[in-house]
């Protein structure tokens, strides 16, 4: 049977061939390169680190292939400005529309309800996704290291940096982490959740944090749920934190960010 990945990718290939044609690359690469400068989403990043507090990628996502629709009652600047006051370093924002019920839309009402930097966490596998998520206002892109061949990570990587952008790149088991060290990126995502089989377990950076070396920034993805599970990541000397669900079920999500955290 054919995995989610996989179905998610074949829609990917046809999405891009649908927007180029509506917006072609050579204006979208126009319009990417009149936007304003970005905000730092690793330099955010670091400065938490760096007071020695946590460093807290805050998601905004109405629904996932895994759990269906999360948060029927989906405000994205509503949920930036609560995520800012709650204490977050960097916002995620889901851009896919087919499996995730988002939109670039979300992403620039969401950046532009607050000052933190954001990430465009969608499939991306084409440059034009990478113009288009800098147009959108994007100050880092998520690079899926199963959704790539080298040799296209690289590229992906390479023009997000010319861009202005950052980029976390993701991976899920030694292999992947092997290939993403590859770019020269300096944050390394380990998702705890298997994308082709929807299981998640912590285990899986506690496993691969020692193969990530001292000079890139790991963050923790998926599942973090508990102040159990964010004082056994801490314990583990990670500090950086990509949430999403535990939030949106929350009527306040910055709020729940906070009593997760710092309280
Ligand atoms: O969440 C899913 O069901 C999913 C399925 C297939 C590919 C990606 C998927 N999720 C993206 C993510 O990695 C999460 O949105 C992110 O790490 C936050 O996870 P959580 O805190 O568990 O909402």
């Amino acid at each position: 049977m054919t995995d989610i990945l996989t179905t998610i990718l074949a829609r990917k290939a046809e999405e891009i061939e649908q927007r180029s044609r509506v917006r072609p690359l050579s204006e979208l690469r126009a319009r990417a390169l009149a936007q304003p400068a970005t905000r730092g989403f690793v330099r955010s990043i670091r400065q938490r680190l760096v007071a020695g507090e946590p460093a807290v990628i805050a998601e905004v996502k109405k629904a996932s292939p895994s759990k269906g629709v999360i948060r029927a009652d989906f405000r994205p600047a509503e949920i930036a400005r609560s995520y800012e006051a709650g204490g977050a370093a960097c916002l995620s924002v889901l851009t896919d529309v087919d499996f995730f019920q988002g939109s670039n839309l979300y992403l620039s009402e969401a950046r532009g309800a607050c000052r933190l930097p954001v990430i465009r966490k969608d499939f991306i596998v084409d440059p034009y996704q990478v113009y288009e998520a800098r147009m959108i206002g994007a100050d880092c892109i998520l690079l899926i290291v199963a959704a790539l061949e080298d040799a296209r990570m690289i590229e992906l990587a390479n023009l997000a940096g010319e861009l202005g952008m950052d980029v976390l790149v993701e991976v899920h088991d030694i292999d992947e982490l092997e290939r993403a060290l590859q770019t020269d990126c300096e944050l390394i995502g380990v998702n705890n959740r298997n994308l082709r089989t929807f299981e998640v377990s912590l285990d899986t950076t506690l496993a691969l944090k020692d193969a990530v070396p001292p000079d890139r920034i790991l963050v923790t993805e998926s599942g973090i749920a508990t102040r159990e599970d964010v004082a056994k990541m801490r314990g583990a000397g990670i500090d950086t934190f990509l949430v999403g669900e535990r939030f949106m079920r929350d009527a306040d999500p910055g709020a729940a960010l906070r009593r997760l955290f710092f309280d």
